[in-house]
């Protein structure tokens, strides 16, 4: 992947429609119970915080007699004839509706925030487990193009927004629905032609919102591409950070990771410059909503005329209410650019989660496949033709290998000795021709069944961050200490683990205690032979180990292979001497085969490499 962000996932993110929408038609409905509590306490939270100010206003002018320009009290709502009639009572009753609301809006604020931080995160464990899930079952040729950074990247950063977008912005856009409706419906209740005036900034606002939305969008999708290329760029120099300090190459990844780095910023500072212009916009827009209600107001309320093209009379209290109320329309307003920001990301966020997702597996399991019972290992190549891309690395490749046997592959690099296998384990489906296990064709079996009667040694082998005895459990995971213990001992790794500081319980991986080569590849054969399967693959590793390491090794492999079909990418003559027939691969076709002695006697290409290392030539290769 390059930095410019051109990424496999853009045809799948681009053909996302209606992420948001999607978001909660298939995650949020699971939990709309959380999402209904947390909006309507949102709402009733925010409403009674509307309150006093309010009651201000209209307890100025009823029950104050120095400020009161003697007006009925009235609540809106409120019959008249529930509202005490004497200035105490009124002044009880306001003191009452004031603490009250502040009572009110404390509990749901609480009960809001509960559940709305549930609402998010339950929703965002699903999302994110079943987009692991279904990334899981996604194809090697998937994995192939390396894109685990940017598969990262939406695991973390992008589930990231899309929790913020839950968790606040659709609350906050909830507050300021009801606040500027609410302010609304207060201020035209109590004076219209005021009213009239405070709220005349509001288009405004809309306007300036509209532009700002429709200008940053396509700045938020550069910035998240960015952010996309930035992670795959870390994440392979890091994975290759052997070959950069091998090659002295620091200077050179440093110098790619700062043009990521930097077009990040770049589009970052492109999307914050609208923001330096949006925000105080904004804030200017409701001073001047502020300042023309005081000026208006406070004219009218002096003069006792009304100013303009305004009639009649305006109170002291419904003055006070206006000051109050219009100071309120700030922080709402000034919070729709992040509430945009957020839902901008989370738009984004989720076209590439829902992009991720839709990624068509094309290796699954035929509707009518068949689990494998008890295979016996017989596998047969009929006339097997593939290839990655357009070229052939496979060409009409046909064999059978008998239960038990074992069949050493040797070949110039790149002659598709590793691709041969992958296709039996279905990591690959076959251009032409099948390959049979036990004479069913394996697109016709489980996957799971397949893959269970293939057991595989890896040149390099993967250890999971944990201990020793759970790195061998892996893949049997009902195995007892004492099965470990004895694929361990039969995989000459018992000594050196139990030489360890702990033992099995030893942690190894990526925060352990690191082992060799020879040892990593022994807990691969351990954990082979616990997963006992009838089939196996084996990639011989080429690192030179010590004799003693190698006669182990060697040991430990011929009890693995004794009675299972196995396959050896073969590096060391000693496997192919032992193998009961050996393939020379090239080019994608099987160029000889034959038992080792045979192989001699037809004195071709394998003769020639036989002779050329047993004499010390160095580089014999056959190539
Ligand atoms: N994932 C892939 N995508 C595209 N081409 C690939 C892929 N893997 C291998 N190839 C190509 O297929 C050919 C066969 O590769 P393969 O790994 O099977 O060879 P090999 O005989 O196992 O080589 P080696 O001994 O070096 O491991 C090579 O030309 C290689 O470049």
């Amino acid at each position: 992947m390059s930095t410019g962000g051109e990424s496999v996932f853009d045809e799948y993110r681009d053909a996302v429609e209606r992420p948001i929408y999607r978001l909660f038609a298939d995650y949020g409905l699971d939990h709309r119970a959380w999402f209904a509590t947390g909006m309507t306490a949102n709402v009733i939270a925010r409403g009674a915080s509307l309150l006093p100010p309010l009651v201000l206003g209209i307890a100025i002018d009823a029950v104050f007699p120095a400020s009161g320009s003697g007006a009925p009290y009235e609540l809106p709502f409120v019959p008249q004839t529930w509202l005490p009639t004497t200035d105490g009572g009124q002044f009880a009753l306001s003191v009452g509706l004031i603490v009250g609301a502040f009572l009110v809006t404390a509990v749901f604020t609480w009960v809001y925030g509960v559940t709305a931080n549930n609402f998010a995160h339950r929703v965002m464990h699903d999302v994110r487990t079943d987009c692991y899930a279904k990334m899981q079952n996604l194809d090697m040729p998937f994995f192939d193009d390396k894109q685990t950074g940017e598969v990262m990247a939406i695991l973390n950063n992008d589930a990231t927004n899309l929790e913020r977008f839950l968790d606040d912005a659709l609350h906050d856009s909830a507050r300021l629905v009801v606040m500027i409706g609410g302010i609304a419906a207060i201020l035209v209740w109590m004076n219209p032609q005021l009213a009239l005036v405070t709220l005349v900034a509001v288009p405004a606002m809309a306007l300036l919102t509209r532009w700002f939305m429709r200008a940053v969008e396509p700045r938020y999708v550069a910035q998240r591409k960015a952010v996309g290329a930035l992670n795959t760029r870390l994440e392979n120099s890091l994975s290759g950070i052997g070959l950069v300090k091998t090659t002295g190459t620091e200077e050179y990844e440093t110098g790619r990771v700062t043009d990521a780095s930097y077009t990040y910023f770049e589009r970052t500072m492109a999307m914050l410059r609208l923001n330096y212009l949006y925000r105080p916009g904004m804030e200017l827009l409701a001073g001047l909503s502020f300042g023309a209600t005081f000026v208006v107001g406070g004219w009218w309320l002096a003069t006792g005329e009304a100013p303009l093209f305004l009639s009649g009379t305006l109170t002291t209290g419904t003055f006070v209410t206006f000051l109050l109320m219009s100071q309120r329309f700030v922080t709402p307003l000034s919070e729709v650019s992040t509430i945009i920001d957020q839902y901008e990301n989370a738009r984004a966020s989720s076209e590439r989660v829902f992009g991720l997702m839709s990624i068509p597996a094309t290796i699954t399991d035929a509707d009518d496949a068949t689990a494998l019972r008890d295979p016996s290992g017989e596998v047969t190549y009929e006339n097997v033709t593939f290839g990655y891309d357009e070229e052939v690395v496979i060409d009409d490749v046909s064999f059978a290998a008998e239960p038990g046997e074992t069949i050493a592959l040797v070949g110039p690099t790149g002659a598709g000795k590793s691709t041969l296998l992958k296709l039996l384990m279905r990591l690959y489906d076959v251009d032409e021709g099948s390959i049979a296990l036990d004479g069913h064709d394996v697109r016709d079996l489980t996957l799971e069944s397949l893959r269970e009667a293939i057991g595989y040694v890896a040149q390099d082998t993967y250890l999971f961050d944990g201990t020793i005895a759970e790195n061998l459990r892996y893949g049997a995971f009902d195995a007892a200490d004492e099965e470990i213990r004895e694929a361990a001992r039969a995989a000459e790794s018992h000594g050196f683990i139990t030489a360890l500081p702990e033992g099995y319980d030893t942690r190894v991986g990526e925060r352990g205690v690191k082992l060799s080569g020879g040892q990593r590849q022994r807990l691969a054969i351990a954990r082979a032979m616990l997963q006992d399967p009838p089939v196996l693959v084996l990639d011989e590793a080429t690192s030179d180990v010590d004799t003693e390491t190698e006669a182990a090794i060697q040991r430990s492999l011929d009890r693995l292979t004794a009675d299972r079909t196995t396959f050896v990418i073969a590096h060391r003559l000693s496997t192919v001497t032992d193998a009961d027939r050996v393939f020379v691969l090239r080019d994608g076709t099987i160029e000889e085969r034959g038992s080792h002695d045979e192989l001699l006697d037809a004195e071709g290409s394998y003769a020639r490499l036989w002779r050329a290392q047993s004499s010390g030539v160095a580089g014999g290769a056959l190539d």
